[in-house]
């Protein structure tokens, strides 16, 4: 792909129904899952997309089969819960942080040494948010910078790992996958409570494996897994972080009518919905259906006159990776918008917070302030063509293009990081707008 990508302006609503690619977070889980069964998995409508191959890749070096059928079609086959083995060089979690921080949960009861890398934003964001709470429970993993940061070796621990019962700082549902995963293997329940729920995929997945857990306001607890019994087939929805873009460019540019099907609906991430609903937007699900323990439908949105809203910490793990795009809603809404407790954002791919500030502002000077911990988003600010930079995050590239395509049309720098989760992304816009 060209070092940028020039986004045109649609001159026109955009229609179309979309096939929304798989859920990146249930992909990732259903491989490592799968691969600590003992017998073949087939997964369908998994997201062939950059982090959830990082994911296919980790678990073939530790000793699964993992076989692809067609690109988003494949079979995994592992040993049983203490099957994996020790990979025979450095694994590379490349851009994904769902990758790296479930995996740590997986491997710190193991009986081998791994090692970790990954790609340069990787080696900045916050390991230590998982390193600690395993370490609590016996792991031994050593990183950079005070064992915070890629890379990261983990060793075998003295014995089994202990239960404990870990009150996160943090709603995030790496931190508390990791820490739930590692308690499988643990000699005692492990209970991870969080400030606010976030996404329960790690928790449904288990389920059909066989192994429950038990949640209790914002607490989760796992007991120790004697058997782990892999289903035969598991589908994943799409993703209703990848239909995001469409939700908003579709309320956003005038006479738009968009059909997005198969969207995953689970009540932990749908808070997108909630915000754009609140913001006068015309969405409606048709379909609803359950597939693999996830609730997921077809989704109908037509441009409508947006206003601005305010939300807070409490909504924030429901469209925690959405904030970008909403912020593009925003931007297109009446009066303005008021975004706080999204300091996470700043630990993300990039400092998301940040990157939306300074790249909005060249394509709608003055429309965006950060504060510490959320923005606040001028709607209605004029808007220009311009060129932007996407800071290799593949959620910010999606954005701006979306910003591009409902206002004057942009010029991305580096546009290719959208392979990370949606690599069908510029070709469906450029569909939408044909
Ligand atoms: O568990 C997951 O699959 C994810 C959890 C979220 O991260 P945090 O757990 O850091 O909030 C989200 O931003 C990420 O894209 C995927
Ligand atoms: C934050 C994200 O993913 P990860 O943490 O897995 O890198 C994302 O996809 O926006």
């Amino acid at each position: 792909m060209e070092n940028t990508k020039t986004i045109a302006k649609a001159r026109q609503g955009l229609r179309g129904t979309i096939e929304i690619p798989g859920d990146k977070s249930i992909s990732h889980r259903s491989v490592m899952f799968s691969a600590l069964g003992s017998t073949p998995v087939h997964i369908t409508n998994f997201l062939h997309a950059q982090d959830c191959l990082s994911t296919a890749a980790c678990m073939k070096a530790l000793g699964a089969s993992v076989e692809f059928e067609s690109e988003t079609s494949l079979v995994v086959c592992g040993h049983g819960l203490h099957g994996l083995r020790e990979a025979s060089t450095i694994i590379d979690a490349g851009n994904s942080g769902t990758t790296l921080r479930l995996m740590m949960g997986i491997l710190a009861p193991q009986p081998f040494l791994t090692t970790f890398t990954g790609d340069a934003s990787l080696h900045k964001r916050p390991m230590g948010r998982v390193i600690k709470p395993l370490s609590a429970m016996g792991a031994k993993i050593y990183g950079r910078e005070k064992n915070t940061k890629l890379p990261i070796t983990i060793v075998p621990a003295e014995g089994k790992l202990h239960g404990m019962l870990y009150e996160s700082p943090v709603a995030s549902a790496q931190v508390k996958s990791a820490i739930l995963l590692s308690g499988m293997y643990a000699d005692s329940p492990t209970t991870v409570v969080e400030p606010f729920t976030s996404r329960d995929h790690t928790e449904r997945m288990l389920e059909a494996f066989g192994v429950e857990t038990k949640k209790d306001g914002t607490a989760v607890t796992i007991e120790p897994v004697e058997s782990f019994h892999a289903p035969s087939s598991i589908e994943v929805p799409g993703d209703i972080s990848s239909a995001a873009y469409w939700l908003v460019a579709g309320s956003v540019v005038p006479g738009s009518h968009l059909l997005l099907k198969n969207v995953g609906v689970n009540p932990t991430r749908t808070g997108i919905l909630d915000v754009l609903e609140a913001m006068g937007a015309k969405i409606t699900l048709e379909n609803e259906r359950v597939s693999g323990g996830e609730a997921a439908a077809d989704i109908r949105v037509e441009a409508a006159k947006l206003h601005g809203t305010s939300f807070g910490a409490e909504i924030m793990p429901r469209l925690i990776d959405e904030i970008p795009v909403l912020a593009v809603a925003a931007l297109f809404a009446e009066g303005d918008t008021v975004i706080t407790g999204a300091g996470e954002l700043r630990v993300k791919e990039t400092d998301r917070l940040q990157a939306v500030t300074d790249e909005f502002n060249k394509l709608a000077p003055g429309a965006v302030e950060a504060s510490k911990d959320g923005l606040v988003i001028h709607g209605g600010t004029k808007v220009r063509a311009a060129t932007c930079f996407s800071y290799d995050d593949h959620r910010m590239a999606m954005s701006l293009a979306i910003l591009g395509a409902a206002g004057e049309g942009a010029e991305i720098e580096r546009p290719e990081c959208v392979t990370i989760s949606y690599p069908a992304f510029y070709d469906t816009l450029a569909r939408l707008q044909a």
